[in-house]
């Protein structure tokens, strides 16, 4: 293999310096070796790797023949549009090898040393390696200059905080910072070259500018640019670190917050342990497929959660709720017809009808073994035991009770629920009652269904959906989002009044009419069952205390007159109370409770026995009423003021058919006074007023009462006294049918009325009244107002005569 040394051309140059020979033990002749990364630079020691079959050889013949001396070139880039498109760069860096190490069957490392700049003079060789004939030079004399000084300064700085953002260039800088020498610029700037890295073509640029001023200026912007983009990284990095750190933290710090708990043998609320919990109240229920495929679903989705999310939360509780529902949990009906009888009997004093329509309804649904059918609706005053009837049914049949208002509800999402999406969701009421009754076949009551609201959505329709068998079956809370079958439920419900009661409604259920008690009934009641509970809710022995029956009478009749019993009870409590306290004072243990002492404990009584009306009044009639609170008496008060123009006036609140009623009987009261010649209502301004003032009334009822009023007042006769009435008036003197005799006659009964006159159509509803009921009362029955009149106004003066 040839091997040449030759004097270089003082003519040729590169980028205008003048190249010459300098060291005669560098070979004019030298193998070739390809870099593909970067181009190298000479004055340092350096490792390189190779790969490949070609350069392994020439690397071998370099090593083996020729000192290991190598000319390094970088290989250009292939562009097609260039015509100097040689393979490689011309200008290199003759590169001694000293140990090769070999890196498997293709690669080895060298470990070598940079020596000094050469440029192609010719190709000689092209096989078995590339060998080209090169020139050396020597490196251009430079004379000391501040400009140069201050760049070689700046380049020193930045390559020292370059290398300090790069920990892993550590060991380098050390180093360049000892060989530093400002003395020799051009081999500084050389060993510096070796360590920034920047586009191949533009350090390509760096190795083959020969004039030292110009290289101190490259490379100072190339070492620049590296500063700004080090910056930038080791910024990025920060931030990166940062969150990892921060996230480390927190893990940490919840890792010990469990371990914490698990000390304190608080329970580990990480996500296995949640959902094993949550599976685990499912054990033994039967949830049906569409559930299960929901409850899967939300499971799975759980899991794949951060417990910290506030989605994690919402799912959570969702699956809690949808785990703790009863699905397929029933518990085990009672059915005994006689047991359920003796319950029923035991909790409650007579209300035998109400007790009858119960036990039928028991029996049916124990001979059909479901409860599907009508739903009972229980109506009647406040106290009068409609919840308490509907706890006993529970008891009877052996199943949990829940009970809930519908009175005032506006929201249909308070009986379906809210859809999961809102914040703080949650299942609507009937879901709840399941929920809170651990089994799926309660006995649900729903009070005030005569009070239901409406606002946002439909709560009627939405309770018809609950009480209707046909879709009860698959009832879907907004919340839960399956269907989940309510057909077993047992619904009742509860209302004062059948008339406010959506239609539909009414519909569905079957009414049982509980209508209020009578004095006797209430002193039965407070005897039997009232005061024993009392008692015993005050630690009291039965036999401690007694009430008399006058004392008894003397409190139903002034302070508690009202259709039920919850006033009385509450008086029974307070007068109990004040025994307590009694018997702390003065250890006394019997007591025996007279009428004296009832004033004495409740102070002066609510109600007087004294009448509005001392006597009867030309004008005043006594009516019957049926309201909410059960049946109440009512005096129609009128009064003529003699006028030049006729005039009707109506006050009380009325409703437009009372209103209605109290015109058609005007109209009918004068007509018989004109057939009469009596002209009261010509030359008089007539006022009539139904007290009290302030409770809104209506239906037509009241038109005999009305009609009497008017006729006392323009024949100045008054009605007999003790005498009360109830009945619809015709504009031609018929009396027709009303409601609520029962309720109506009790409430008579109460203020001591006697003597009552009901149409005659619903003689029959009298007549089936319980005697205890009718005991007392003389009722009389009016087809007519004539029959009206024959019994209210006796001696009958005649019509024509003015008061
Ligand atoms: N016939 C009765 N025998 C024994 N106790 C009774 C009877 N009727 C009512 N009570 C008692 O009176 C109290 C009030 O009854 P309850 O709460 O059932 O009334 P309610 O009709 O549901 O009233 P509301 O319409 O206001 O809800 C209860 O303590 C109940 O046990």
């Amino acid at each position: 293999m040839e091997e040449e040394f030759t004097h270089p051309d003082p003519t040729q140059t590169i980028n205008g310096t003048a190249m010459q020979l300098i060291d005669p033990s560098l070979p004019q002749l030298l193998t070739i070796l390809p870099l593909s990364q970067r181009p190298i630079f000479p004055g340092t020691a350096l490792p390189m790797t190779f790969t490949g079959a070609d350069k392994l050889t020439a690397i071998k013949i370099a090593v083996e023949q020729h000192d290991g001396f190598i000319g390094a070139v970088l290989e250009r880039e292939s562009n097609e549009e260039d015509y100097r498109a040689s393979e490689y760069y011309e200008v290199g860096t003759v590169y001694q090898i000293i140990k090769v190490m070999p890196m498997g069957s293709s690669s080895v490392q060298v470990l070598g040393r940079t020596i000094k700049r050469f440029r192609l003079q010719r190709v000689v060789q092209t096989e078995p390696s590339l060998r080209w004939r090169v020139q050396y030079d020597n490196q251009p004399a430079t004379k000391p200059d501040p400009e140069l000084k201050a760049y070689m300064l700046a380049i020193s700085s930045d390559i020292k905080s370059l290398l300090a953002l790069n920990p892993l260039f550590q060991e380098q800088v050390n180093m360049v910072v000892t060989q530093l020498n400002y003395e020799k610029p051009g081999q500084t700037i050389d060993v510096i070259s070796n360590l920034v890295s920047s586009e191949k073509d533009k350090l390509q640029d760096l190795l083959e500018t020969w004039d030292i001023f110009a290289r101190s200026k490259k490379l100072l912007s190339i070492i620049k640019d590296e500063l700004q983009v080090a910056k930038i990284q080791s910024r990025i990095n920060k931030q990166i670190e940062q969150g990892v750190n921060d996230k480390q933290k927190e893990y940490f710090l919840r890792e010990q917050l469990s371990a914490i708990r698990r000390e304190l043998g608080e329970e580990q609320d990480d996500s296995e342990s949640i959902t094993e919990r949550i599976v685990s109240k499912l054990a033994g229920k039967e949830l049906p497929p569409e559930a299960r495929e929901v409850f899967d679903r939300e499971l799975n989705k759980l899991k794949s959660l951060n417990t910290q999310s506030p989605e994690f939360n919402v799912t959570r509780t969702y699956l809690e709720t949808m785990a703790g529902l009863p699905w397929g949990v029933f518990s085990p009906d009672t059915n005994d017809i006689s047991e359920a009888r003796r319950i029923l009997n035991e909790d409650h004093y007579g209300l035998d009808d109400v007790k009858d329509n119960i036990l039928e309804y028991l029996a049916t649904i124990i001979k059909r073994g479901s409860v599907a059918g009508s739903i009972i609706c229980l109506v009647g005053p406040p106290g009068v035991g409609k919840t308490s009837i509907g706890q006993s049914i529970a008891r009877a049949l052996g199943r949990h009770f829940y009970r809930f208002s519908v009175g005032g509800m506006r929201d249909e999402t308070e009986i379906k629920g809210h859809r999961r999406t809102y914040i703080g969701a949650m299942p609507g009421k009937l879901i709840q009652a399941i929920d809170r009754s651990k089994s799926s076949n309660p006995v649900i009551l729903i009070d005030e269904i005569d009070k239901l609201g409406s606002g946002h959505g439909d709560p009627a329709s939405a309770l018809l959906e609950v009480l209707d068998p046909e879709q009860n079956e698959t009832f879907v809370d907004h919340y839960l989002d399956v269907p989940f079958d309510l057909s077993n439920v047992l619904f009742l419900t509860t209302a004062n009044q059948l008339d406010t009661i959506p239609g539909p409604l009414v519909d569905r259920m079957e009414v049982v009419r509980l209508s209020g008690y009578i004095k006797e009934e209430k002193i039965k009641i407070a005897q039997q069952y009232l005061i024993p509970k009392q008692l015993k809710d005050h630690g009291f022995a039965t036999d401690e205390v007694t009430f008399t029956a006058a004392s008894l009478d003397f409190l139903v009749d002034r302070y508690a007159r009202e259709a039920g019993v919850r006033n009385l009870e509450k008086q029974l409590r307070k007068i109990i109370r004040k025994l307590v306290l009694k018997q702390a004072e003065s250890d006394q243990h019997d007591f025996e409770v007279t009428a004296a002492m009832v004033e004495e404990m409740l102070g002066r009584p609510r109600f007087t026995t004294e009448k509005l009306y001392a006597e009867p009044l030309p004008g005043v009639v006594l009516g019957l009423a049926y309201t909410a609170l059960g049946g109440a008496t009512l005096y129609i008060e009128a009064r003529g003021i003699p006028a030049e123009n006729a005039g009707f006036r109506l006050t009380g609140q009325l409703g437009d058919v009372m209103k209605e009623s109290a015109q058609i009987a005007l109209s009918y009261i004068k007509s018989i006074l004109s057939t009469a010649g009596n002209n009261y209502y010509d030359n008089h301004q007539v006022h009539l007023h139904v007290p009290a003032g302030a409770t809104p009334k209506d239906g037509p009822s009241a038109g005999i009462t009305m009609a009497l009023a008017l006729y006392t007042l323009a024949t100045g006769q008054p009605p007999n006294d003790n005498l009360a009435m109830t009945g619809e008036l015709t504009l031609t003197g018929r009396v027709l049918p009303i409601g609520g005799v029962k309720e109506k006659t009790i409430g008579a009964r109460r203020v001591g009325i006697s003597t009552l006159i009901f149409p005659e159509e619903n003689r029959q509803d009298f007549e089936e009244l319980d005697d205890y009921i009718k005991e007392g009362i003389t009722a009389h029955f009016a087809a007519t107002f004539d029959d009206v009149l024959a019994v209210a106004v006796t001696p009958r003066i005649s019509a024509s005569v003015v008061s």
